[in-house]
């Protein structure tokens, strides 16, 4: 289960077996500045050591209580939740259950040990409606899908809380880890087009993609500077699927006629995506030093892990 140690602050970590999960306690372990007690549903899915594992899923009240209870984390960082987009729409009561009631018992249970509570929240808190500029900090959000409901409520409950807080909004996150529940852009391009798949892509929707190291990075600087409020954490360029799909295709030297350019009105999916998000990450640049790759500089980090990975 879990030894108390006490040398070091203690950093839980929500969602370890996922994309950012697996990156954030990799950094955390390498950083070698804090005890880190890595948490997921299930087994343990991460290959690295240095770190504990304890089995939580959060969306029990009292098993949450009991573990954050026993371990006390002076940090607790939430990336845990339902990611499944069109899959939040479909079963919105699954990701209540996972995104909100999950974040309450963590904030119940985190007030009472008086953790630095760091929540992972979305750009699809936002409407991708408010004309070209991307978001900042205080811009005001209209979520157009369940998900982004919850996670805005989410970020709701945190704010409300009486708990020290960082609120950390991200975009489009991509990356390699060990067994995924979900893909991601360059990864599905990628496949896509090694497999002679047309795949239709939409150039009238804007992000700012997010490298998961980069991500990783940005929640461990607020944790090393018990940072508190909202932070913008994304990459710094603003793209469009379609010229995202371009630039993996030529890094990777494959067949771009298969990219099939198409926009929102024509390529729709379960759940409505935001049009136009993006983020401004000056108050992260300034506040934390923090400084993401470019997205080419992205895909070459990805491209050397799937080769890592397949030998
Ligand atoms: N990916 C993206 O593009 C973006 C992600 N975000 C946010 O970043 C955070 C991390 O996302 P990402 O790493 O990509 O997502 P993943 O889906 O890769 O990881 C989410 C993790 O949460 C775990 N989880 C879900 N429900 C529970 C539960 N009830 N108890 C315990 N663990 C649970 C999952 O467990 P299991 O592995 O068992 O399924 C999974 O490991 C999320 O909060 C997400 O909302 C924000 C913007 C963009
Ligand atoms: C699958 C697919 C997606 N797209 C576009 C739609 C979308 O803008 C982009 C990514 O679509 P996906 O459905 O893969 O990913 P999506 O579910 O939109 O990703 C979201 O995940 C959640 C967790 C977040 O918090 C958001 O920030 C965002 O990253 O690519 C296409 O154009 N063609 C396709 O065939």
């Amino acid at each position: 289960m879990y030894t108390q140690m006490k040398t070091k602050p203690k950093v839980l970590v929500t969602g370890s077996n996922g994309l950012l999960g697996q990156k954030l306690v990799q950094q955390l372990v390498d950083l070698d500045e804090f005890e880190v007690i890595a948490t997921g549903r299930g087994k343990c899915r991460i290959e690295n050591t240095g770190f504990q594992y304890v089995e939580l899923n959060i969306e029990g009240e009292k098993q949450v209580d009991e573990v954050i209870g026993l371990i006390s984390p002076d940090i607790l960082i939430h990336g845990a939740a339902m990611t499944h987009v069109d899959e939040c729409e479909l079963n919105q009561e699954a990701c209540f259950k996972a995104n909100v009631v999950a974040t309450q018992n963590l904030i119940s249970a985190s007030e009472k040990a008086d953790s630095l509570f760091v929540f992972v929240s979305t750009d699809f808190i936002f409407s991708g409606l408010d004309g070209k500029d991307p978001y900042l900090e205080d811009s005001t959000p209209h979520p157009v899908n369940y998900y982004g409901e919850t996670k805005l409520e989410a970020e709701n409950l945190v704010k409300e809380s009486a708990l020290k807080w960082a609120i950390v909004r991200t975009g489009l996150v991509y990356g390699m880890a060990q067994d995924l529940t979900r893909s991601n852009i360059i990864l599905w391009v990628k496949s896509s087009l090694e497999q002679g798949k047309e795949i239709q892509v939409v150039d009238d929707q804007v992000r700012t993609p997010t490298l998961a190291e980069d991500l990783a990075a940005g929640c461990v600087l607020i944790a090393q500077k018990k940072a508190t409020g909202v932070f913008n954490i994304s990459g710094g360029e603003l793209l469009t699927p379609f010229q995202m799909a371009i630039q993996t295709a030529d890094y990777f030297g494959l067949d771009k006629s298969l990219i099939k350019r198409t926009d929102s009105s024509r390529f729709t999916q379960p759940a409505k995506r935001p049009l136009k998000t993006g983020f401004i990450i000056d108050k992260a640049r300034k506040q934390l030093g923090y400084e993401p790759k470019t997205f080419q500089a992205g895909i070459g980090i990805l491209a050397k892990q799937i080769i890592l990975a397949s030998s």
